[in-house]
């Protein structure tokens, strides 16, 4: 059973006024379009189909990691699911994105974690299956996009370690997104291993007004 859960907790500072979650990106607020990929139904939710998803969710639930002040925009955005949604609050805010990542991992109901950031709204359901099945006998499954880059918020973590690893480095007052890394067991997907499962499309984020348009754009081609 997995887990599909989307860190939502950041200040989208350069995105300007609004929160990147809940902004409409062809229609459908950003963490949605999220969501229905993870669930599968992008194809029947989303206008115009998306050709990402073939109906079957790759996750048993879901789960939204947010701050206190955002969790009513974020609940009227996602809307209803056939999967179980729930909702995991910060409770510190603004200690970063591997804080999210520690109370998705301690909120889940399953061993494995897929999380996803809310501004990937191109995240391929595909991968996040190879990720879990490249987690089978591991706490951690991380693409490596290139020498220095680990995508920590595309990736599959097993719950409880690697919440318990985000309190080690917590406690340490490390905040670094690939510090509790390098306290588990986790398998490496290399560039080579990406290039057979997805495209790079799947890792694209969306941090300014710019990107949030020319995603858009992305969205009506497809449709
Ligand atoms: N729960 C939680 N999530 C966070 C926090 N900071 C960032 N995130 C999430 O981590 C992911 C990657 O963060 P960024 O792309 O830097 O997003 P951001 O911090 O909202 O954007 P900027 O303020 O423009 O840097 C996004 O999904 C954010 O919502 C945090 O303090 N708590």
């Amino acid at each position: 059973m997995v887990t599909g859960a989307i860190i939502a907790g950041g200040r989208s500072t350069r995105f300007g006024e609004a929160d990147k979650a809940v902004a409409p990106l062809a229609g459908t607020p950003m963490i949605r379009r999220v969501a229905n990929r993870l669930a599968g139904t992008a194809a029947s939710v989303d206008p115009g189909g998306d050709a990402a998803s073939d109906g079957d969710p790759v996750v048993d639930n879901l789960l939204v990691n947010c701050r206190a002040d955002q969790r009513a925009a974020i609940e009227a955005a996602m809307g209803r699911y056939p999967l179980e949604v729930r909702y995991v609050e910060d409770d510190e805010p603004d200690l970063g994105p591997m804080a999210g990542i520690r109370h998705a991992c301690r909120g889940a109901p399953d061993d494995l974690v897929a999380v996803v950031a809310c501004d990937m709204p191109f995240v391929d359901p595909s991968l996040l299956e190879y990720l879990c099945e490249r987690a089978a006998d591991a706490e951690a499954a991380v693409p490596q996009l290139n020498d220095e880059w680990f995508q920590t918020t595309q990736a599959v973590y097993r719950a409880e370690p690697m919440a318990d690893a985000c309190d080690r480095a917590l406690a340490r007052g490390d905040r670094r997104i690939i510090e509790p890394l390098f306290d588990l067991e986790y398998v490496v997907v290399d560039h080579d291993a990406l290039e057979s499962v997805t495209s790079e499309r799947t890792f694209e984020n969306v941090n300014t007004r710019e990107e949030l348009d020319r995603a858009a754009r992305r969205y009506r081609d497809v449709a």
